[in-house]
């Protein structure tokens, strides 16, 4: 495997997944970060219409690739609160069967979820790496965002929930220390087992609730997420776009759900070229 077979699986991933999901007349699109997005960048540029068009950026990286392709950005928090994203495109470090993500390799993942959710549509572009039938399998670390004050009792924590050597990630820049986030946070990379899927649990194979050192994706998130000093957790879990609208058109004003961390479409650029495509069932 080479860096040309593994950037030319991005690539081909990130074109395809442009073609049938971008339509150049959206007003609003979320974009992500990492080295993936670079592509999907270029392919929207390639195809964009729309003069109105303005793009959302998910970190600084994520602002700094809009900006060099001479499109628009507009903060997050500068979007009028009744505005949904049309799309959001993003990379994964590891995609499993449910299409479970787990994000953060970049240490992005707080502004990935908050423009995740906020769109109709979340679109994942990764290279066969990151197709995995199980999280936890390559990629072996969750990624954290904490409050600095926080990481002595978050450490402890999540050794109490089985994680046996959770790290703060540390620069490999020449200044030596913990690396800051975009919201100046700290990272904490949390091995665990491989995570169980929900069907691994309809199928007996686990309470996926920890106790026999066994977690179920959503349960792991939602025990991390719990953990006071926490910000967000590198896990896309839970219900996608689509559903999360299904779900506020059935339940009207008492449903509190904005939107879906899950992508309803994963493209993986394969070694031989082709994409895979994995979408919700
Ligand atoms: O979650 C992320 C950043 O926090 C990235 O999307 C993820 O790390 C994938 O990156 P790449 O496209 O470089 O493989």
């Amino acid at each position: 495997m080479t860096d040309t077979t593994i950037e030319s699986a991005k690539r081909a991933a990130a074109i395809q997944a442009v073609a049938e999901h971008f339509d150049p007349s959206a007003t609003h699109v979320g974009i992500g970060s990492g080295t993936t997005i670079v592509y999907v960048v270029d392919a929207i540029k390639a195809r964009s219409t729309n003069p109105h068009i303005r793009f959302v950026p998910t970190g600084y990286q994520s602002r700094q690739v809009i900006v060099q392709a001479g499109l628009t950005p507009i903060a997050f928090d500068s979007l009028p609160e009744d505005v949904t994203l049309d799309i959001a495109f993003d990379g994964a470090d590891e995609v499993d069967e449910e299409l479970n993500c787990i994000k953060g390799g970049g240490a992005c993942l707080f502004q990935e979820k908050l423009v995740a959710e906020r769109a109709k549509k979340f679109i994942c572009v990764a290279d066969y790496r990151k197709n995995q039938a199980r999280l936890l399998t390559k990629w072996l670390t969750i990624p954290i965002e904490v409050a600095p004050i926080s990481v002595p009792t978050v450490l402890y924590s999540l050794r109490t929930l089985g994680s046996p050597n959770p790290k703060v990630r540390t620069t490999l820049l020449a200044k030596s220390g913990p690396l800051k986030t975009d919201q100046d946070f700290f990272i904490i990379d949390a091995p665990f087992p491989t995570l169980l899927t929900s069907a691994d649990v309809a199928a007996g194979k686990g309470k996926g609730d920890g106790s026999d050192g066994k977690w179920e994706v959503n349960k792991l998130s939602q025990a991390i997420k719990e953990l006071t000093g926490v910000l967000e957790v590198g896990i896309f879990s839970g219900m996608n776009g689509v559903e999360a609208a299904d779900l506020r058109a059935r339940e009207g004003a008492r449903s509190a759900v904005v939107g879906g961390q899950k992508p309803v479409a994963v493209y993986f650029g394969m070694q031989d070229g082709s994409v895979q495509v994995r979408t919700s069932k």
